[in-house]
């Protein structure tokens, strides 16, 4: 490289540097949700206008224009709140470790290096496994720093007893699980049956003690958007440090009208309680440019407050490989193929 070429590289890292720093600066963690007792009031005057969401949807995307270096500030940003995730019935130990190595370094050094984001030391949110595999990560993450997140209660479905769902949310917390995802019973939401789907949800955060307590509500099963207002909301009074919107088993999961339903819920909750709760979007996020809009929504409707690992997640399995890709294009100009980015 030429003395002209390497002062120029040397000042875009620079640049870079200044603008991706600011949006790390500010890690905040969030006070605990306790909860509040069963409040059916809380649930009357919620209807959604399926229509009014489509259309503020439809405004967002429009806005939406995030370049140059703020979007690698953006993408380092959405890597920090990815939940690496493997849910496969053919996940090995091994497959576990790589994924683990994959979070404790989710960029490779190089494009790290250009963007000037060395001292961000970015990691995933967490690593998001079954049961079985938590031992292993817990092993493969030690010392850095990054939790695991169990899927649990009878994952996907929700259809086991329910001594064994809280049974099995112990087993993980004391394999050293430090999230803990859990499932609803769907049937509660259609049936309407608010008291129910409160104790099952309490009872689930008993179980995680000091563990942290994802609800995944199942967005593609609930049949309305105000059923999955209202269960967002029960959901958050039962005591969940984050809603979550799918399992990525669903045929439909994660859109951004259920999600920015939910986060209107997470605001309307923190107006009642002054306890902020986490999102997390989940299933079928896989391109880096989906990320932007789900980032930008947060921004807008929640403020950049919630734009940390703290109190914002994606659970994805793929959507960090396209973010790589993306970064490095921002770096080199040229997009590698995916297949140079296998893990994530
Ligand atoms: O919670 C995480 C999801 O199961 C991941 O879904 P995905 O494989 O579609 O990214």
């Amino acid at each position: 490289m030429t003395a002209v070429k390497k002062k120029t590289a040397a000042a875009s890292a620079k640049k870079r540097s200044n603008v991706v720093a600011p949006l790390f600066a500010s890690r905040a963690i969030a006070e605990r949700n306790p909860g509040t007792e069963f409040n059916a009031r809380w649930l009357t005057d919620i209807a959604i206008n399926q229509s009014a969401v489509e259309r503020r949807i439809a405004t967002l995307k429009g806005r939406r224009s995030v370049k140059k270096a703020w979007q690698s500030a953006w993408l380092l940003r959405a890597i920090s709140c990815i939940d690496l995730t493997t849910l496969s019935g053919d996940d090995t130990p091994g497959r576990v470790k790589r994924l683990c190595a994959k979070a404790r370094n989710p960029v490779r050094a190089d494009i790290i290096d250009a963007l000037g984001a060395q001292s961000l030391n970015v990691t995933t949110g967490a690593v998001c496994v079954y049961h079985v595999m938590v031992e292993e990560a817990v092993a493969a993450l030690a010392g850095s720093g990054i939790p695991v997140a169990a899927v649990s209660t009878g994952f996907p479905a929700c259809m086991a007893p329910i001594e064994t769902r809280l049974a099995e949310i112990r087993a993980s917390v004391a394999a050293g699980a430090a999230e803990i995802d859990i499932v609803i019973s769907r049937r509660y939401v259609l049936n309407q049956q608010w008291d129910k789907l409160y104790d099952e949800v309490r009872a689930y955060r008993e179980a995680c003690g000091d563990a942290r307590m994802k609800t995944i509500i199942s967005t593609g099963q609930l049949a309305t958007l105000t059923n999955v207002a209202k269960a967002s909301m029960v959901c958050m009074m039962a005591g969940a440090d984050f809603i979550k919107t799918s399992t990525g088993m669903e045929s439909v999961n994660a859109t951004l009208p259920v999600s920015l339903v939910m986060v209107r819920m997470i605001r309307k909750y923190f107006e009642l309680t002054g306890f902020k709760v986490g999102f997390k979007p989940a299933g079928g996020i896989s391109k880096a440019k989906d990320a932007l809009d789900y980032l930008v929504m947060i921004k807008e409707e929640l403020g950049v407050g919630w734009l940390n690992a703290a109190l914002y997640r994606f659970g994805a399995s793929s959507l960090l490989g396209d973010i790589e890709r993306q970064l490095e294009h921002q770096v080199t100009g040229c997009y590698s193929a995916s297949h140079r980015h296998p893990l994530a």
